[in-house]
């Protein structure tokens, strides 16, 4: 069998290595595309059906609402139907002699209200034809919220909306301060952060030396194990706000180890708390690497390396004076992200102004901002609805009969929203982990109906689940005259009636609290059923966690790459891994590498790529030249399986080594006999010892720093010395 034989290894120059396209190093796949409002409207295309019969509700007139079809056209009046009394606009009108403000009714491109005449309204484009959600509901083209008349919501972010909307409102409307305000912007949901494990303690070479004790044997000490970084789930949080002003996170490393035995003492771990329902994604691939939605669960997202082994572990019957130790593993450092999904047992959905918060604030303790604007609630607010039925105890997460539940307040929510729109997917992605949804609908808009249809629609594209989950429907502003009205004269209840998959219908008034007990009672057995059912927390299977076989597998992988005449370069990341904790000062060392590159099939690949004696070999950015030559342990070990015969790391495995000794010349042939009678082993007792680096440490150091505990000092019964163990010397 041929076999690959390192010379000394030297720097390789940085500058003239081509890069190499392969799995190791190659350049990380981008993270997958966010949904963009083009591919929704692409998706929209395919799903086009003809329009159902139920679109009855064709017109809307409130600047608010959503539009279920071309807006028509009322005169420019201040009969808007809605209760607002605000900076709000009168609603678009293009009809009559006077000038008349029309929002452009662009596809999400945000253009801002013009001045249109009536001749210009006959050259307008003809209105979109309305496309369909999976089950059939209609998606009109997106219809701007108009603010001030000029002032439209699409395409612009929350924040500039948010001062637009403080500078055009008057002081009572705004019922907070600056600072108070800006700090609703301090809820954060995503975040992205710097994970870095400590990197492993070196290995240390040093040989025992005590008057009396000839032939002391190998007594360097393996260096600890870097901390890994954990992120663990803690209830006490609720927004990832933290990561904002913090976004490194390092574990320990560990501590190198000592001559006297001494194994030096393991980094600590860095545990970073993130609150419940916190995903974890891995920021480049994409891929969820865990789903953190059980208190107190945790995962490792960042491993230690693996401290460096001295040169007492790797003493064998073969070999009992091994002249090598290991560097430490450096520390896996990547970024992840992280994203919040509020776990509560139902959402407040609804167009914006419905009345979501002021609906939170009459059955919780919660105090959101209420006021008669769009975006008023700018996060979600979450709301402790104590049992109905005064029998408390713990809401979300506590027992599955508690009628105490958590309500989550979403932010109004404008057409496009499962698209982006408005921060739209932002705010959804909080609905996914509740067990119930609220559809809030504004009983004094021009359009209940078509209110609540869009944002089925919405909810729908957003993820086809969110359809399914139970829900209730609050038709809400009865105090308001006209809105009971409408409800007793029955048309208003009949046409919800008639969109809706199921006839929970409340009507209520958040201000006055009519119909609001009634409906908790029946909200709270919708979530006790589903609690019981355990629906609702739908967790993110992980893709794969990491140590995986599937991981464990692209490990192994090694890519040999021909990049110049005679010139082959090795990647992967056992072979990186090997190459950066070998201690190149140690032949022995040497040799172990190039086990390490048998048994990842790497002479073999070299072979199959052209190979040939004196070639260059490029690993890590070192120089090794090429020897094809038989080798006699790699023949042996590699005979069943090319790992048989040495552990996986390239160390002889004595527990599978063939019987008849063929794999045993090797490990010996140097320098295996009588080592410790060599002058760098003559010292006495109480002498310092070398650390393998060539630095020095004085004894009692290590206890001095609590690296490494020694219990026995000066009594260890060393191996080599005991009366079962065969001679030393060659085989
Ligand atoms: N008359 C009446 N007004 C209501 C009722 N509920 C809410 N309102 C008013 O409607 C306006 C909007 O209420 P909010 O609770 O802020 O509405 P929201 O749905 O949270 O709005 P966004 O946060 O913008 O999505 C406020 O002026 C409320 O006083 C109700 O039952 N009756
Ligand atoms: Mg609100």
């Amino acid at each position: 069998m041929a076999a690959f034989v390192g010379s000394a290894p030297t720097r390789v120059p940085a500058a003239p290595l081509p890069v190499a396209v392969c799995g190791a190093r190659g350049v990380p796949a981008g993270a997958p595309a966010a949904p963009s409002v083009a591919a929704a409207g692409e998706w929209c295309a395919r799903r086009r059906r003809p329009p159902p019969s139920t679109l009855r509700h064709s017109q809307c007139h409130n600047p608010l609402s959503f539009s279920r079809g071309q807006p028509s056209s009322p005169p420019l009046s201040s009969s808007s139907s809605s209760s607002s009394s605000l900076p709000l606009s009168p609603p678009p009108s293009t009809g009559g002699g006077g000038a008349t403000l029309r929002a452009a009714a662009t596809g999400g491109g945000g253009g801002a209200a013009t001045a249109a005449t009536g001749d210009e309204e006959e050259d307008s484009p003809p209105p979109p034809e309305p496309s369909f959600t999976p089950s059939g509901r209609a998606i009109t083209a997106p219809r701007p919220v108009v603010l001030d008349g000029s002032d439209d919501v699409r395409g612009r972010t929350r924040m500039e909306v948010f001062r637009d909307r403080r500078a055009a409102a008057s002081p009572e409307d705004v019922p907070t301060g600056g600072r108070e305000a800006a700090n609703d912007w301090l809820f954060a949901d995503v975040a992205k952060i710097n994970v870095t494990a400590g990197d492993g303690g070196n290995g240390v070479m040093a040989f025992r030396r005590e008057k009396g004790v000839p032939k002391g044997g190998p007594f360097g000490g393996s260096g600890g194990s870097g901390g890994h970084v954990l992120l663990v789930a803690d209830k006490g949080l609720n927004t990832l706000a933290r990561f904002r002003g913090r976004v490194h996170f390092r574990a320990s490393p560990g501590n190198n180890g000592l001559g006297k035995g001494k194994h030096g003492a393991g980094g600590a771990d860095a545990t970073v708390p993130v609150p419940l329902g916190t995903v974890v994604r891995d920021a480049t691939s994409g891929r969820v690497v865990a789903d953190l939605s059980e208190p107190g669960s945790s995962v490792r997202v960042a491993r230690g390396g693996r401290g460096g082994r001295g040169n007492m572990a790797f003493k064998t019957d073969r070999n009992r004076a091994p002249r090598m130790c290991e560097r430490g593993e450096a520390g896996v450092s990547r970024w992840v992200k992280l994203e919040l999904k509020l776990v509560a047992d139902a959402g407040l959905v609804g167009v914006p102004n419905a009345g979501k918060s002021t609906m939170l604030s009459r059955v919780s303790a919660a105090t959101p901002k209420i006021a008669n604007y769009p975006f008023t609630t700018v996060v979600p607010q979450l709301g402790v609805v104590d049992g109905y039925d005064g029998e408390g105890g713990d809401a979300a997460g506590g027992s599955s009969t508690s009628r105490s539940m958590v309500l989550v307040d979403i932010p109004g929510l404008l057409e496009g929203a499962h698209a982006g729109v408005g921060m739209g997917t932002a705010f959804l992605r909080h609905i996914e982990r509740c067990r119930a949804i609220v559809h809030v609908v504004d009983g004094s808009a021009a359009d209940p109906v078509g209110d609540y249809e869009a944002i089925c629609a919405e909810l729908e594209l957003f993820n086809p689940r969110l359809a399914t989950k139970p829900s209730v429907v609050l038709l809400n502003k009865m105090d308001l005259p006209h809105v009971r009205a409408a409800w007793e004269e029955g048309s208003l209840r009949d046409a919800l009636l008639a969109v809706m998959p199921h006839r929970r219908l409340a009507a209520v008034s958040a201000v006055s609290g009519a119909g609001v007990q009634k409906m908790l009672h029946r909200l709270t057995d919708l979530v006790v059923d589903a609690r019981a059912k355990d629906d609702g927390g739908e967790v993110i299977a992980p893709a794969e966690y990491e140590d995986s076989d599937e991981e464990e597998l692209a490990a192994r992988k090694v890519t040999v790459q021909v990049v110049a005449p005679g010139v082959f370069d090795v990647r992967g990341p056992k072979v990186d891994r090997a190459a950066a904790m070998t201690n190149w000062d140690y032949v022995e060392a040497v040799d172990r590498f190039q086990r390490v590159l048998e048994a990842l099939g790497v002479n073999r690949k070299l072979k199959a790529a052209g190979a040939s004696d004196g070639d260059t070999i490029v690993v890590m950015e070192r120089e090794f030249t090429y020897y094809a030559r038989d080798n006699i342990y790699s023949a042996a070990a590699f005979a069943d399986g090319y790992t048989d015969g040495f552990t996986e790391e390239g160390d002889v495995d004595d527990s599978r080594r063939p019987a008849d000794g063929l794999a045993l010349e090797y490990s010996l042939d140097d320098d295996g006999e009588d080592e410790e009678d060599d002058d760098d082993l003559a010292y006495e007792e109480g002498d310092d010892v070398g650390d393998g680096e060539g630095g020095e440490l004085s004894k009692g150091e290590g206890e001095a720093k609590g690296q490494a505990s020694d219990p026995d000092d000066g009594l260890i019964i060393i191996d080599v010395d005991a009366p079962d163990a065969p001679p030393m010397g060659k085989k």
